[in-house]
């Protein structure tokens, strides 16, 4: 397999009123080409936030403090005050942003939006050659070429999203980064984006993809492998299918666990949600940030950080996979029946806002 992407010491934290909110804390994630890699994780756990630096969008409030990319072999250093050629905008790594397909303007034709985004990264490309290519690219696709003079709200949310993921792609993206592309889909327009990612993946229009969602189900479907965050970092990732059915950290498996859906896999298995709620990330516990709420935790576990035990690109950063590595942790005992101390859970105080609920506009805009 040939490496599309390495991703080394991701940092970034949000700063606003004098709080830093630290969203993504030492990530590297490395993807070889023609993967899919998932990013999966409860609301708040910096998906978004790893997606807005890997497409190089972070902007204030956004702060990258460390990291690097190197793709075919190119090095790009990310920390604030570092010269990011606009080439690797939209022609290296491309953003589907979350909630794109709402955000584009009623009054205008698919066929304007075309011209304008090609012109914001050629200024002298003509309005033909760049219809020419899109067209190029819905037939390629199967898709009919007609949508090019629709309006948006013409357009199902499903053709919608797909006639976005072939805009943010007409300039051929090594990396494509989805942000929650499917989550506002029906589930027979979500198979038919995913169908057609993949589609677009063996013709090679972009070379991987990281695809960011909450929905276990749909990143099964979709991924080679899924990245599991918790709390900024990276709690396990490894191939889909092993994530799936043979977690290896207690926060993959309690997440497993948590999902409501008739699908095989979960049917069989006792639903339990997660008790308490992930940590305000201003103020982060000490060791492994998932001790507080994990069942198999041990003394280590709440002061050292945890070790990554596998390989870069399958690995789990836990103690008690240290002392069991290969195995899968038993479901039942991935979170506690109780959780004694409340306090140690760092909850927000009655009425306070929790950290997790501030917008990522200024992320991902
Ligand atoms: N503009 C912002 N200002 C301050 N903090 C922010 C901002 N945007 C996000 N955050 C914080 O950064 C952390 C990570 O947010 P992020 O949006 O990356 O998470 P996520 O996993 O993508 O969540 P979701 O699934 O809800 O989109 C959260 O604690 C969030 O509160």
């Amino acid at each position: 397999m040939t490496r599309l992407l390495e991703a080394t010491h991701l940092t970034a934290a949000y700063q606003t009123g004098g709080v830093e909110v630290r969203a993504v804390d030492d990530v590297s994630v490395h993807i070889d080409e023609g993967e899919v890699l998932g990013v999966a994780g409860e609301s708040g756990c910096g998906k978004s936030t790893l997606g807005a630096i890997l497409s190089l969008t972070a902007r204030a409030p956004l702060y990258v403090e460390s990291g690097t990319l190197v793709i075919d072999g190119q090095s790009q250093d990310l920390a604030v005050g570092s010269r990011i050629p606009r080439t690797w905008r939209g022609s290296v790594v491309s953003l589907l942003p979350q909630g794109a397909m709402n955000s584009i303007s009623p009054t205008l034709r698919v066929r304007t939006l075309v011209y304008d985004v090609m012109r914001a990264h050629n200024a002298r490309i003509s309005k033909n050659e760049a219809l020419d290519r899109a067209r190029d690219r819905l037939k390629e696709l199967e898709l009919p070429v007609r949508v090019l003079d629709a309006y948006p709200h013409q357009l199902s949310g499903g053709m919608k999203q797909r006639v976005v993921t072939i805009i943010s792609t007409l300039l051929n993206p090594r990396l494509l980064i989805a942000d929650e592309p499917t989550s506002a889909l029906d589930v027979s327009s979500q198979k038919a984006l995913i169908d057609m990612l993949k589609q677009m993946l063996e013709q090679k229009i972009m070379s991987g993809v990281v695809f960011v969602t909450h929905d276990l189900p749909v990143l099964r479907t979709v991924s080679d492998r899924i990245a599991v965050m918790y709390a900024g970092k990276i709690a396990e990732i490894g191939p889909a299918e092993e994530i799936a059915t043979g977690p290896k950290h207690p926060y993959s498996a309690a997440l497993l666990n948590s999902v409501l859906v008739p699908e095989p896999a979960f049917r069989k298995k006792r639903v339990r949600g997660i008790p308490g709620s992930p940590p305000n990330l201003a103020n982060p516990p000490a060791g492994c940030r998932f001790h507080p709420r994990c069942g198999l935790v041990m003394p280590d576990c709440r002061t050292k950080e945890p070790p990554h035990v596998g390989d870069e690109l399958t690995f789990s950063a836990c103690f008690w996979s240290a002392q069991h590595p290969g195995e899968a942790v038993p479901a039942d005992k991935a979170v506690p029946r109780h959780i004694d101390d409340p306090t140690e859970l760092d909850l927000p105080a009655a009425g306070a806002t929790p950290a997790h609920a501030a917008t990522t506009e200024g992320a991902n805009a």
